[in-house]
C-alpha cells in the first residue's frame, strides 16, 4: 500500500457487532486503513474509534465489479470517473474495473494511466482499467497489452467489450501474449455473422411478435464454444464477459470439468429480468446482449449457485438520455447497474434461499478480485487485511427511483422496483466513503 493510496490516512473505526459475512456476531477495529482486530472490543479499548452501530447488518468484504463503464473521457455527459466512482461507493463497492470503450479507447499505457489516475483523484474506489485487446477495438491489430501491462495502472484484464474479438486468430494471439504476465482476455461474445449490430431482441417468440431484429443465443455459445478451446489450446485465461444464455452455461461446465482456464460472470439484469419487458418497446431494457427468456434466466441463477459462472459484474452502462430515448432500434444498448447490483443479487438469489451472504462474498467480491488479480480486494475479514468492507442492511428493503442516483444517467431499469437489502456503509482503505447509503 504506497502513502498516497485515497482513504490511508482515516481515524480508526469501531464495527460493533455486525455479522460477518452472515455468520457470527464479531466487532471489527479498523486502524490505519486494515482490520486491527476481530472479535470482542471495548469501546474504551478502541481509544477514539468512530463507532458505527452495526447490530443487524451484514460485514462483507468491498464488492469488486469487473465489469463498469465509465464514460471518460469522450462521454462526460453520460458518466465520469468521479461519479460513476460515486454510484460504485453507493452499490458497496470498493474496486471496479473500466471497460476500455471510451473515445479514445483504452488502447495505451499512457490513456490506462491516465483512467487510473482520475480513480485516485476521485478516491471513491479504486478504478482499475481494462485495456483494449485490439486498437481503437477495430478488432485487427493487438493494442499494447504488454506497455498496458508494465504502466503504472498495472493492467491485467483486457477487452474489447461493446465489440467481439470476432477474428479467431486474433483472439489466439492475444490469449498468448497476456499469458506471460498472468493477464486475461474478458470476451464480449457475439458472434458478428449470426448477430450484427441491429440485432437487439432475444431471437424467439419476441422478436417475431414485436418485429424487432433477433440476436440469438448460438451467437454468443459459438464464441464462448470457440474461446475455451483457444484457452485450452494456448493454456491461456479467457473470461466470459455477460453470459446471457443455458447453452453458454453448458459450455462452461463442460470446459470446467476439463480444467481449461475460464471464468465467467453474468449480470444483475440477466439475473432477473426477462424478454417479455420488451412488450413495451422501452429502450431502458435494450441492452447487449439481450434479455432472454426465463429458461436461460433459471440456468444462470443455478450457474452462479453451484459455481459454474464465477461472478456477478454489472456491466453498469450509462448512457444521455438523447442517445437511449430513441424508437427501440435506434437506441444505445446498457443500463445502470452499480447502485443496485447488491439489491438485486440480495433478491434473487439470498432471499430465494438458492445462496447465503458467505457465497454473495464470493461471487461479488473474492472471485472477481482473483480475476482481475488484484491482491487488496476480496480478501477475508481478518487481521493485517486491507480495511475494504462494506455493511450491507438485509432487513431494509429499497424502492429505487431512478432520479435518487448519483450517477450522471437514468438509464435504470429496476425503477420501481423494490429490492431486498441495501447498503449502510462503505468503507475503502478504512475510509468511510458511504454512509447510511449515502456518499459521506
Ligand atoms: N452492455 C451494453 O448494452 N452496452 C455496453 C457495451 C457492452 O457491454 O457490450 C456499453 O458500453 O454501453
Ligand atoms: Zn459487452
Ligand atoms: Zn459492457
Amino acid at each position: 500500500m504506497s502513502a498516497d493510496q485515497p482513504g490511508e490516512r482515516s481515524g480508526s473505526v469501531l464495527i460493533k457487532g455486525a455479522s460477518v459475512l452472515g455468520e457470527q456476531s464479531a466487532d471489527v477495529l479498523v486502524v490505519d486503513g486494515a482490520v486491527a482486530e476481530v472479535g470482542k472490543v471495548s469501546k474504551a479499548a478502541a481509544g477514539g474509534a468512530e463507532v458505527i452501530d452495526a447490530d443487524g447488518l451484514v460485514l462483507l468484504p468491498g464488492l469488486v465489479d469487473l465489469h463498469t463503464h465509465l464514460r471518460e473521457p469522450g462521454r462526460e455527459d453520460a458518466e465520469t470517473v468521479r461519479t460513476g466512482s460515486a454510484a460504485a461507493a453507493v452499490g458497496g463497492y470498493t474496486a471496479v474495473l473500466a471497460m476500455a470503450n471510451t473515445n479514445p479507447v483504452t488502447d495505451t499505457a499512457e490513456a490506462a494511466e491516465r483512467v487510473f489516475d482520475l480513480g485516485r483523484q476521485a478516491g471513491l474506489v479504486d478504478v482499475h482499467p481494462v485495456g483494449a485487446v485490439t486498437k481503437g477495438l477495430a478488432g485487427e491489430e493487438l493494442a499494447e497489452l504488454g506497455l498496458m501491462a508494465r504502466s503504472r495502472a498495472g493492467v491485467r484484464v483486457f477487452s474489447d467489450d461493446g465489440k467481439c474479438v470476432a477474428d479467431a486468430r486474433v483472439m489466439r494471439r492475444a490469449l498468448e501474449y497476456v499469458k506471460a504476465f498472468g493477464g486475461v482476455i474478458s470476451q464480449h461474445a457475439q458472434e458478428p455473422t449470426l448477430a450484427g449490430p441491429s440485432a437487439c431482441c432475444h431471437e424467439g417468440e419476441w422478436s417475431g411478435k414485436l418485429g424487432l431484429p433477433g440476436w440469438p443465443g448460438i451467437a454468443e455459445e459459438v464464441i464462448v464454444a470457440r474461446d475455451v478451446m483457444l484457452a485450452r489450446h494456448t493454456g491461456s485465461r479467457v473470461h466470459v464477459a455477460h453470459a446471457s444464455t443455458a447453452g453458454t452455461v453448458e459450455v462452461l461446465r463442460w470446459a470446467k470439468s476439463q480444467g481449461i482456464q475460464v471464468t465467467a460472470e453474468v449480470t444483475p439484469h440477466h439475473l432477473l429480468l426477462t424478454t417479455d419487458l420488451l412488450a413495451g418497446y422501452d429502450p431502458t431494457y435494450k441492452v447487449n446482449p439481450p434479455l432472454r427468456p426465463t429458461e436461460d434466466v433459471e440456468a444462470l441463477r443455478a450457474a452462479l449457485a453451484d459455481g459454474t459462472i464465477d461472478a456477478v459484474a454489472t456491466d453498469h452502462a450509462p448512457h444521455a438520455r438523447h442517445d437511449k430515448e430513441h424508437a427501440f432500434g435506434d437506441a444505445a444498448f446498457g443500463m445502470l447497474g452499480l447502485e443496485t447490483a447488491l439489491g438485486v443479487v440480495a433478491t434473487v438469489m439470498v432471499e430465494s434461499g438458492a445462496m447465503g451472504w458467505a457465497d454473495v462474498a464470493r461471487v461479488m467480491a473474492t472471485r472477481p478480485a482473483e480475476i482481475a488479480g488484484l491482491t487488496d480486494h476480496g480478501r477475508p475479514v481478518a487481521p493485517g487485511e486491507p480495511a475494504n468492507l462494506v455493511l450491507v442492511d438485509p432487513a431494509a428493503p429499497v424502492t429505487v427511483d431512478r432520479d435518487a442516483s448519483v450517477s450522471l444517467s437514468r438509464n435504470n431499469p429496476w425503477h420501481g422496483r423494490t429490492l431486498a437489502a441495501s447498503v449502510h456503509t462503505t468503507l475503502l482503505r478504512g475510509a468511510t466513503t458511504v454512509r447510511e447509503g449515502n456518499l459521506a
